[in-house]
C-alpha cells in the first residue's frame, strides 16, 4: 500500500502547490483529476522522488520515500508529462539501454524482455525506427513501455493522453488497464473521460488540495437530484450564467445544452429543464469552477 501523509509544498514564489495531501492507495488505477495548475504534476514529481516536499511522508509498504529515495526509485516507474528522447536512437536500442541501467540482464534475456515489451505496446514493427520519427501516440506507448520496465510496484503517469487522437487514447488506456493489474498506477489528467472509465478510485484536486476522494460512481451520487439540463441559445447563455450555477454548456447544432446545479430539494430552475443523472463531468465542474 502507498501511504501519503500530510504532504505540503510551497514554491519559492509563494505558490502553495500542495496543501496537506493525504492518501492511501491499493493496487489498481487511481485517477487524479484537476484543472491546470491544481498541483497534480507537483504531487506526481514528489511521489516519484524528483522533488522534496516541505513536510509530510510517503511510504510504499513501509519504505520511506523521503529518507530513501534511491531505494524508492527501484520500485517506481514514471512517465512524466513531457519527456525528451534521444532522437537518433531507435526504440529497441533505448529500451535495451534503460533495461541495462535497471540491471536487467544478461544481454540475451534483456533483448528478449525488450522484444516482449515492444510487442505489448504494439511497437514491434516500428522497433527499429528512430524515436524522432515517432508520432505522439507512438512516443507515449514507448514511454509507458519504459516506465513499466523492471515491473515497478508503483507507476506514475502524468497527463499521458494530452494531444492523442481518440483511437490512440483508447489504445493507451488499454495499456494502462493491463499494467495496473500488478501495481498501483497513479494517472493524472484534466480530461474527465480518461478518469471516469478507467479508475476504481479517484480524487479531485483543486488549488493544491484534494477536495474529494472515492469511487467515481459513488461520488457522483453526491449531486443526485441537483443537476438540471435544458437547451438555450448562445445569446441567452450569459443570462443563465449570471442567474444560475451553470456547470457546463455544450454547443449542439443550433442549440446550447446547459447543465446547471440547484440546492437539494430546490424547484426546477427553468420551466423547460429536466432533472438528469449527475455525471463525473458535473461533479468535477461543481468542485473546480
Ligand atoms: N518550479 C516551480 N516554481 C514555482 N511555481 C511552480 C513550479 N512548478 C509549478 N509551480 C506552480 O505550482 C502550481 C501547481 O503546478 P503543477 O504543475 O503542479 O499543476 P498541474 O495540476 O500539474 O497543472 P497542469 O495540468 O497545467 O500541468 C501552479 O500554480 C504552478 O504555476
Amino acid at each position: 500500500m502507498l501511504k501519503i501523509k500530510s504532504l505540503s509544498k510551497t514554491y519559492s514564489n509563494g505558490i502553495h502547490a500542495l496543501r496537506n495531501i493525504s492518501l492511501e492507495l491499493e493496487p489498481g488505477i487511481f485517477g487524479l483529476l484537476g484543472p491546470n495548475g491544481a498541483g497534480k504534476s507537483t504531487l506526481m514529481r514528489t511521489i516519484a522522488t524528483l522533488q522534496l516536499p516541505d513536510s509530510g511522508q510517503i511510504q510504499l509498504d513501509g519504505l520511506d520515500f523521503i529518507q530513501e529515495p534511491r531505494k524508492a526509485r527501484e520500485r517506481i516507474g514514471y512517465l512524466p508529462q513531457d519527456f525528451g528522447v534521444y532522437p537518433r536512437v531507435t526504440a529497441r536500442e533505448m529500451l535495451d539501454y534503460l533495461a541495462a541501467l535497471k540491471g536487467i540482464g544478461p544481454s540475451a534475456a534483456r533483448r528478449a524482455e525488450v522484444a516482449r515489451q515492444l510487442e505489448k505496446v504494439n511497437l514491434t514493427e516500428a522497433a527499429d525506427q528512430r524515436l524522432d520519427t515517432y508520432s505522439g501516440g507512438m512516443k507515449q506507448r514507448f514511454g509507458i513501455a519504459a516506465a513499466l520496465q523492471g515491473k515497478p510496484e508503483l507507476v506514475i503517469v502524468d497527463e499521458p493522453t494530452a494531444g492523442l487522437d481518440p483511437s490512440e487514447r483508447r489504445r493507451f488506456q488499454l495499456l494502462l488497464t493491463e499494467a495496473a493489474k500488478d501495481c498501483i498506477l497513479i494517472l493524472s489528467s484534466h480530461i474527465v473521460e480518461d478518469i471516469a472509465g478507467l479508475c476504481s478510485n479517484m480524487a479531485i484536486m483543486h488549488k493544491g488540495q484534494l477536495v474529494l476522494e472515492g469511487d467515481p460512481s459513488t461520488l457522483t451520487h453526491e449531486l443526485e437530484g441537483q443537476v438540471w439540463e435544458f437547451s438555450t441559445s448562445l445569446e441567452k447563455l450569459p443570462h443563465f450564467q449570471q442567474n444560475l450555477r451553470v456547470l457546463s454548456w455544450l454547443p449542439k447544432q443550433d442549440a446550447i445544452i446547459v447543465h446547471a446545479w440547484t440546492e437539494p430539494g430546490a424547484y426546477q430552475p427553468t420551466p423547460s429543464c429536466v432533472a438528469v443523472e449527475p455525471t463525473l463531468e458535473d461533479l468535477y465542474a461543481f468542485h473546480t469552477r
